[in-house]
């Protein structure tokens, strides 16, 4: 698989080694990288044997099959509806992007229309198969998600052991913190929407992992799951499982044989 990759920082980064230097996927490799710094570029391509370029045009004419966005959420606003446009697959891991109900229905519709599929990792977080089935059958009443990060990650106020810095829809969480709570979108994509989908945001001042707590109710039962990250080295916002998340959407996408 040929994959060209926006945005080269932690995840980027992270996706690079995985996949040009360790090799975890043999049948996978990130042959383009789109980003704007060039004076790194030379650095980088020594690095990685990737091809680097600052033209979004050069990037899309690369030999490339599917893009993958490492960037931010105004990346996957600006880009998202070219690389399909383009032919390419997409996988999006900045997914806050998809809590715009427009955006998230051109994109579906367009990759319909060209053949084309967009991956959605479950990033930092799991549980995501519970959400769809309960939802499909009508099963599904509740779901909330409890975030808690280092206070550094989430503001710059001074946190005496902790503070809620938000608690209500999802829709509005991704708005007010759109690099720490894309896991809210995921859910409410799998779940209930970003209306109905419930988020409380806790900076702790005694706690250095990233912690996503998920609690869902209905007819079924009940399901939780407590997922105690360990940050990446270089951005303590996102989460380590983010990367893996996506290196296993990655390896998943042409198994003849599925896992849940
Ligand atoms: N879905 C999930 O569970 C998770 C999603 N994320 C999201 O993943 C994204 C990447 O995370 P990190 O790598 O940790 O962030 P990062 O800040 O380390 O790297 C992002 C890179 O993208 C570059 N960039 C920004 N706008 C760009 C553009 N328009 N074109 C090209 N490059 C651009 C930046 O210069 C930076 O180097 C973020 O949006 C983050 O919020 C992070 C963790 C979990
Ligand atoms: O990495 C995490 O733990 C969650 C995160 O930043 C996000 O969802 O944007």
């Amino acid at each position: 698989m040929k994959i060209g990759l926006i945005g080269c920082g932690n995840i980027g980064k992270f996706l690079l080694q995985s996949l040009n230097c360790d090799g975890f996927l043999p049948d996978s490799r990130i042959e383009t990288v789109y980003m704007r710094k060039k004076q790194s570029f030379k650095e980088l391509s020594e690095r990685y044997g990737s091809h680097f370029c600052d033209d979004f045009g050069d990037f899309l004419q690369s030999d490339i099959d599917l893009v993958i966005e490492a960037a931010t959420i105004q990346a996957v606003r600006l880009y998202a509806r070219t690389v399909i446009e383009h032919g390419k697959d997409l996988l999006i891991i900045s997914v806050g992007a998809l809590a715009d109900n427009g955006l998230f229905k051109q994109l579906k519709q367009l990759s319909e229309l060209k053949g084309n599929k967009i991956h959605l990792p479950s990033g930092a977080i799991g549980g995501l198969d519970v959400l769809k089935a309960t939802q499909l059958t009508g099963q599904l009443e509740s779901v909330t998600i409890t975030t808690r990060k280092p206070a550094a990650s989430l503001t710059d106020k001074a946190v005496d052991n902790e503070l809620t810095l938000f608690d209500g829809p999802a829709f509005e969480a991704i708005r007010q913190f759109p690099k720490n709570i894309n896991v809210s979108i995921i859910l409410s994509l799998a779940g209930l929407g970003a209306e109905k989908t419930k988020v409380r945001i806790i900076a702790d001042s005694n706690v250095t992992k990233n912690i996503h707590c998920i609690e869902a109710t209905g007819p079924f039962g009940k399901f939780n799951l407590n997922i105690e990250n360990n940050p990446m080295p270089n951005n303590p916002k996102t989460s380590y499982l983010a990367g893996l998340s996506i290196l296993s959407t990655l390896k998943c996408r042409h198994e003849a044989l599925e896992i849940g």
